[in-house]
Formats: structure tokens, sequence, C-alpha cells
């Protein structure tokens, strides 16, 4: 079985720069993945070569199909990214928002497929926004926004589901129960990954990381690969050490200074 997502030796230029150099990664169906490394290092760049935003050199694979060969609507059913910038500046309800998700799915001009009425309030409800569903989008706060986002993401139902700091603004409650979203649907098959700043979240819900450094990846794998005193080091520039928390026995990161 082919990897959920495989990349070949990627390059992607911008602004007279390269931005990612080189990268060859596979992350299997059923994984969920931390991607890792300081600002700028390229994650979000990362995330939009995978769903075909930025056109880089080298393959981009998702589920077996070279995303080059598919239409943007195939894409749109393979990969679904919720970004961290995304403008909702329009007056459009929060139940508006979330049946954009539906989007690969609609024929020709046509709003809300049968069925899809349901997995949009399954969605919105999931993430307890179900109750602003007639509230504007530009009324609401922005940790409420976040989550209309992630029910958007649901309800695309796609195959590969990234998410760029998805839990930016979002109460400690909705961080546990996003990441516990994404260990769920990684548990039903789909690969996820998740661009993070907070390491700790990523070690308790993740289960393979990737980290950037610079535009390359300097390390894939488990924690223990990954997070080594040598990679965060060269990473971050802070003396580290990963070590078993007494209380849910689980691998967190200690900053050593
Ligand atoms: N379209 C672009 N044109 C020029 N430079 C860009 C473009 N997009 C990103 N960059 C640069 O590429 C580098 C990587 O950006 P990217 O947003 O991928 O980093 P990141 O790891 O997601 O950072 P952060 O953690 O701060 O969100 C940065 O130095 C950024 O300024």
């Amino acid at each position: 079985m082919e990897p959920g997502v495989e990349l070949k030796h990627i390059t992607f230029q911008a602004g007279g720069r390269t931005i990612l150099k080189d990268i060859s990664l596979s992350a299997d169906r059923g994984c969920f993945a931390g991607v890792l490394g300081a600002n700028g290092a390229g994650k979000t760049t990362l995330l939009k070569c995978i769903n075909g935003i930025h056109a880089c050199s080298g393959e981009v694979r998702v589920w077996g199909r070279n995303i080059r060969d598919c239409t943007e609507k195939e894409v749109a059913r393979l990969v679904s990214l919720m970004n961290q910038n995304t403008n909702l500046e329009f007056d459009f309800t929060c139940r508006q928002v979330v049946e954009f998700g539906r989007y690969p799915y609609w024929k020709k001009g046509f709003w809300g497929e049968k069925g899809d009425e349901r997995i949009v309030v399954q969605a919105m409800r999931d993430t307890g926004v179900l109750e602003f569903a007639d509230v504007l989008v530009t009324r609401i706060s922005g940790g409420e926004r976040q989550r209309v986002l992630f029910a958007k993401t649901l309800a695309q139902d796609s195959r590969v589901v990234l998410l760029d700091e998805p839990t930016a603004n979002l109460d400690l409650r909705y961080q546990r129960q996003l990441f516990q979203f994404g260990q769920r649907l990684a548990c039903e098959g789909k690969t996820v990954l998740a661009a993070v700043h907070d390491l700790n979240i990523a070690l308790r819900y993740c289960d393979t990381f990737f980290l950037l450094h610079e535009g390359e990846l300097l390390a894939q794998g488990t924690a223990g690969e990954v997070m080594s005193p040598e990679h965060m080091r060269q990473a971050y520039g802070l003396n580290t050490q990963l070590y078993r928390n007494p209380v849910h026995h689980g691998l967190e990161l200690a900053v050593l200074e």
C-alpha cells in the first residue's frame, strides 16, 4: 500500500530564495504527524506544497496519486488544509463556511448535495459550533472562528488532513479536543499532518514527527529519533531533554536553561 503522503525531492523557490530544499518524506496512512521547526523553517510552505497551492519541483504523491495529474476538485477530495491565516472577512454565516467544505463534492453550480446537510451539522456539533450556525463568522471570537474552520475541514472529509498551527487561538480544552480529533481521523485511516509549535502537545498526540530547519528536513521518525538534544539544539538553539512525565507517563520535552 502506498503511503498517505509521499514527497520526492521537493524544492520550492520564492522571492529569489530557496524556501524548501530537496525534501523527501513519507507519511503512512493512519498516522498523525507533527511538523516541527522554528519560525520560518518552512512548515507552512511544506503543507502548501502537499495540497498543491505552491507549485514546487519534485513529486508530491497523495494516496498513490501524483497531485499534478489531479483536477482541483480531486485534489480537494484528497487533501484539506486548515490554514492559520484564512481570510474570513466576508459576511458568511458559520454554517455557510462549513458548507464550503463540501465544495469538492458539489456538482456544477449545486449547493448542498443530498446528505451534505447531515455531514455539515455533524461537523459543527463535533466542534461545538452548532450554536453559532446562523451567526456571521465576522461576529464570533478568534477561537470560535478557528473551530468553525476545523468543522469545515472535517466536513471536507479528505484522505489527508493538513493542520497549520490549528490550536493558535484555542483555549486548553479545545486544544486538547482538536488534537484528539487528529488522533481519531488517523484511527479512521486518514493521514494527518499538523504544523505545531507546542512540542509537548505534539508529543502527547502525534505518533510521527518531521523536523524542518532552514528549509531542510533535519529528521523524521519517532519522538526519540527526532527530538534528540542535537536536533533540538540545531533547530531551536536550545538545550533540551526528553523525559517521562510522572503524572501521565507520556514523553515531554524540558528546556534546560
Ligand atoms: N511567497 C513567499 N515569498 C517569499 N518568501 C516566502 C514566501 N512564503 C514564505 N516565504 C519565506 O519562507 C520562509 C518559510 O516560511 P513558512 O511560512 O513556511 O515558515 P513556517 O515554518 O511556517 O514559520 P512560522 O512558524 O513562523 O509560521 C520564511 O522565511 C518566509 O519569509
